[in-house]
């Protein structure tokens, strides 16, 4: 029944609905920016509407499906570990599109916001919005550049893993965490090469 789950959460993860919404609008996101098949490539090649969209959608496919398993209590414990990764896994290896996915900040936001309501994921946007602040003011406001940003990301994700451990939630949550955090660290592996060689 676990692997069940597990499947139907992958599956949903594997929607990638701003590339989609892309292709819909005759726009290859993966030829756009820095060629993330997510929102903000969506934002910049389709407007801000799409984007939100693509936004929204991505994200609830990581809230919704999540929220119903583990606030009805089918999914309870050390169960949720494999069933709250696997949309984060499915965005980054998503099965519609020959596993060639995304960097999963939208579908971590939803499935963060499940499994706390809200809690942990709006501390996570503080925690970036407080990166991005500290970053823009070393780099003397030059723009940020993209590989920046994946590093932005990862550092939120570790600083958030001392929140929760401060804060003593249960170990199922580190679990979560620890399994985003790989998550992270590989779909910004590129950007993260590049900046440490460049510093
Ligand atoms: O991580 P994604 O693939 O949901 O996309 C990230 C958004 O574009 C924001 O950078």
């Amino acid at each position: 029944m676990l692997l069940l789950f597990i499947l139907i959460e992958y599956l949903c993860g594997s929607l990638m609905f701003s590339y989609w919404l892309g292709i819909a609008v005759k726009k290859d996101l993966k030829t756009i920016g820095d060629g993330n098949p997510g929102a903000f490539n969506l934002w910049h090649a389709a407007g801000y509407k799409m984007g939100l969209l693509g936004v929204l959608l991505d994200f609830m496919k990581g809230y919704l499906p999540l929220v119903l398993f583990y606030e009805s209590g089918i999914i309870n414990g050390y169960k949720l570990v494999p069933v709250a990764l696997a949309p984060i896994f499915g965005h980054v290896f998503p099965a519609f599109t020959k596993f060639k996915g995304g960097k999963a900040i939208a579908v971590t936001f939803g499935v963060w916001s499940a499994i706390s309501r809200f809690k942990v994921s709006l501390t996570f946007a503080i925690l970036l919005a407080i990166i991005k602040i500290l970053a823009g003011s070393i780099s003397k406001r030059k723009p940020i550049s993209s590989d920046a940003d994946g590093v932005m990301v990862v550092y939120g994700m570790l600083i958030m893993g001392i929140c929760l451990k401060v804060s003593g939630l249960q170990g199922y949550y580190m679990g979560v965490w620890l399994g985003n955090l790989i998550i992270f660290l590989y779909a910004n592996r590129r950007k993260l090469y590049r900046f440490w060689k460049e510093m």
